[in-house]
């Protein structure tokens, strides 16, 4: 595999002068196309601003980010709040996406109806939502909603999907089912994706690999691969080495500052 994107020595500072914040330390971090990278650690160390780094949204204060092998990162994102149109179906709002995002935009007046309803229609189906297909966002629980913004980060088939926190307002229930769900549509589609997640146990499920970061200014304390096999189910979660790996993970976000900033010397 070769890497989607090098983060060469970047680091990131809000404001400046007496309001400046250094927000990211100078990180190194290489993304495999394929990974599942989970960023995890403490309140306000920096997950956030490494995918708004990787979605190009914000630029670097120092180093470089290179994106290889792909002339355009194609980037597809989901938040904590599924920020669907209320006007529209919810068919309208997975296809959003197609209708904005070259070179999908060119042809979307003549495959609208036929092919690009297609492609939604197959993913509704994929996450159980082709019976809504036609209702209104309110006319759907919350994780259902959730299901469908995950259709509308994909359609695209984004060579990078951002995640930030996707099932963080949803019960344990539903989280856990939509982990299912997420895997499938990584299982189906491989992209790249990057997961902030407060949730060990979700990163422990659905990674490749867990980036621990340190308190601010977050660096990158540890940088574990997760090897469980696939799919990955809730028996996976009961295993052993599951926990294990959650609790090492509970352990090195856990550490005081004094000591992590020491460890990441
Ligand atoms: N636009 C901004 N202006 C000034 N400071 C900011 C800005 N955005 C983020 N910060 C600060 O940068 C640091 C990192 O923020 P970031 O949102 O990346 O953290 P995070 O790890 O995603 O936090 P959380 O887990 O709480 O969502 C925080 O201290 C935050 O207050």
């Amino acid at each position: 595999m070769k890497p989607l994107i090098q983060f060469r020595d970047v680091s990131v500072t809000y404001g400046d002068g007496a309001d400046a914040t250094l927000a990211l330390s100078p990180t190194n971090l290489s993304i495999e196309q394929g990974d599942f990278i989970a960023l995890v650690g403490p309140s306000g160390c920096g997950k956030s601003t490494l995918l708004k780094l990787a979605s190009e949204l914000l630029a670097p204060s120092s180093g470089a980010l290179e994106f290889c092998g792909v002339e355009s990162v194609r980037v597809g994102m989901a938040f904590q709040s599924a920020n669907l149109l209320p006007w529209l179906s919810i068919r309208k709002n997975v296809m959003m996406p197609l209708k904005i995002v070259p070179p999908y935009k060119a042809e979307y007046r003549k495959k609208r109806y036929n092919e690009y309803k297609d492609r939604v229609d197959q993913l509704l189906d994929q996450v159980g939502l082709l019976s809504f297909a036609e209702k209104q966002p309110w006319q759907l629980s919350g994780g259902m909603m959730q299901r469908a913004n995950l259709c509308r980060a994909l359609v695209h088939e984004p060579d990078l999907l951002l995640l930030d926190e996707p099932f963080g307002a949803l019960d344990q229930f539903t989280r856990e089912e939509l982990w299912g769900t997420l895997q499938d549509l990584w299982l189906s589609k491989k992209p790249t994706v990057m997961l902030v997640t407060h949730d060990l146990r979700e990163a422990a499920y659905l990674a490749t690999r867990i980036c621990v970061m340190s308190p601010r200014p977050g660096r990158i304390l540890e940088d574990r691969s997760v090897s469980f096999p696939r799919p990955r189910s809730l028996q996976t979660t009961f295993q052993p080495e599951f926990s294990s790996l959650v609790q090492e993970l509970h352990a090195l976000i856990s550490v005081p500052k004094k000591q992590t900033q020491e460890f990441a010397r």
